[in-house]
């Protein structure tokens, strides 16, 4: 995105009301907020991976969201929390250097909860982006609507509006659509005019191999998540189709490593004689095949890698 794609904003507002809109969009807020879940709904198709477990978004993902008006590309984040390792403070740059370059920040609050400390602190990053004058603008969401009632969802909304200024305050839920379309109508208005910057019918442009690495942290993830969920990074070594198959039954072969920290982790990921692994591969195989297109061999490796979290010769190999 470079500098003369934000000047026509400028220039555009009130100019050509009925030009086609285009641009970014990045959803931020504390882990569980509710973002991942936000940019499916308004996407319309799972693209980030939600759990009730915190930050388990690694991974920059997008979706796009198409209508005849305007293209709305969502940059889902990891949440912006404050850094106590090494990987911490990484996705806390990623997040920042993301939201200097979009044309308009969304910022989740959970209605069910109040506002706390975690999003204070992401309050005043987000304030904090380029001079006044020029301001990214931002979006309050209040998330999870459906969870509170009117008098609670009226206090959190004021509570929201006390915490800094805002481009709009939308109370919205992911789960049963209230707003959704409300939401998209704001953050559309916030965009420059410009053309549509990805086919339609293309939801994201997030490549295979981060969605595949993201189902196989899922599944592995899956019931023991007190104990792994700072500890694993999953990588996608290769996914090629099987040599010498008829054209209209492939078969890929996936080779992924998960990299966990300590050998205890190791063993349990794998589980007894390997009976974990084994379930972690059909859990992630059923999320893959359908992503791909075709059927799958799915070939998991599990290696320990030291302290990952702090070593950023680790963090670099692993994608951060
Ligand atoms: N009832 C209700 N639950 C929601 C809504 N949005 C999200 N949730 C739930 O809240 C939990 C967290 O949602 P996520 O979308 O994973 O939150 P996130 O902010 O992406 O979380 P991290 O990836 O940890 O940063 C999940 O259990 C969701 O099902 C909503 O609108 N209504």
């Amino acid at each position: 995105m470079s500098d003369d794609r934000r000047v026509p904003s400028l220039e555009a507002t009130g100019e050509d009301p009925g030009a086609h809109r285009s641009g970014f969009a990045c959803v931020v807020g504390r882990p569980n907020a509710g973002k991942s879940t936000l940019t499916n709904a308004l996407v319309g198709q799972k693209v980030a991976i939600t759990s009730g477990r915190p930050q388990t978004t690694r991974h920059v993902i997008r979706g796009v969201v198409h209508r005849p008006d305007a293209q709305l590309v969502l940059v889902d984040t990891p949440g912006l929390h404050r850094p106590r390792t090494l990987l911490g403070e990484r996705l806390n740059e990623m997040v920042l250097a993301t939201l200097g370059e979009v044309d308009v920040v969304v910022f989740c609050v959970p209605a069910d909860q109040r506002v706390g400390p975690g999003d204070r602190f992401i309050a005043e990053q987000v304030s904090r982006l380029g001079p006044v004058a020029a301001r990214t603008p931002v979006v309050v969401v209040a998330t999870k609507a459906d969870l509170v009632g009117k008098a609670r969802l009226a206090e959190h909304l004021l509570a929201l509006s006390e915490l800094g200024e805002w481009a709009d305050i939308v109370p919205v839920s992911a789960v049963d659509g209230y707003q959704v379309d409300t939401l998209v109508d704001v953050l559309v208005g916030h965009l420059p005019p410009g053309p549509a910057l990805y086919p339609d019918g293309e939801l994201t442009d997030e490549p295979e191999h981060v969605m595949v690495a993201e189902l196989v942290r899922e599944a592995a993830l899956e019931g023991v998540r007190d104990e792994l969920p700072h500890s694993l990074a999953v990588v996608v070594e290769e996914i090629v189709p099987r040599e010498g198959r008829d054209a209209d039954r492939p078969l890929l072969d996936v080779r992924v490593t998960l990299f966990v920290e300590r050998d205890s982790q190791k063993a349990i990921v794998i589980g007894k004689g390997g009976s974990r692994l084994r379930d972690v591969g059909s859990r992630a195989r059923r999320g893959i095949e359908p992503l791909l297109g075709a059927r799958v061999y799915l070939d998991l490796h599990v290696k320990v890698a030291k302290d990952w979290q702090r070593d950023p010769k680790q963090l670099h190999r692993l994608g951060f």
